[in-house]
């Protein structure tokens, strides 16, 4: 018997959407307002899932307070009122589109969390854009 366990998070963190080979007018027709040199923000709403079995002896698919931590730890501490582009290692030559924001959130916890469990990364980028990653 196969379930999925949730945790929620958030976080708010600046971008740009450009390409640094490009001029300002490239990026803007192709990135729109998302390519303003200055920067703007999100708030980002993440849901992680774990799916895995339940361990009997505790009744935990997973310990929930060790998730939380796990998320705490590798991407409220990391992303949180950031730049992306400028403070986060991962975006120097990456842009930080929320696809690509899914998928290094994906490998971050995939570091972190047992190779038993599933990993399932639904991050909203704005309440009516997001994006499902699960490794595949
Ligand atoms: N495929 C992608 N397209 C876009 C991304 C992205 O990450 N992947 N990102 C952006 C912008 O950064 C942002 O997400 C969109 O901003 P906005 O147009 O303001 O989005 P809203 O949902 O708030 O727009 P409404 O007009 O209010 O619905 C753009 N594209
Ligand atoms: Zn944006």
């Amino acid at each position: 018997m196969s379930l999925t366990v949730y945790r929620k998070a958030h976080f708010n963190a600046a971008h740009r959407l450009y390409r640094k080979d490009w001029n300002d007018e490239k990026n803007f027709e192709v990135f729109g307002k998302c390519s303003n040199p200055n920067y703007h923000g999100h708030n980002y709403e993440l849901e992680v899932g774990i799916t895995g079995k339940i361990d009997p002896t505790t009744g935990f698919l997973i310990d929930m307070k060790l998730l939380k931590d796990i998320i705490k730890e590798e991407i409220e501490d990391t992303f949180d009122h950031k730049n992306l582009n400028v403070e986060v290692l991962e975006f120097k030559d990456l842009i930080p589109t929320m696809e690509n924001i899914a998928v290094v959130i994906w490998n971050k916890l995939r570091s972190r969390i047992e190779k038993k469990f599933n990993i399932t990364v639904k991050l909203y980028e704005t309440p009516r854009n997001f994006v499902i990653y699960n490794g595949n």
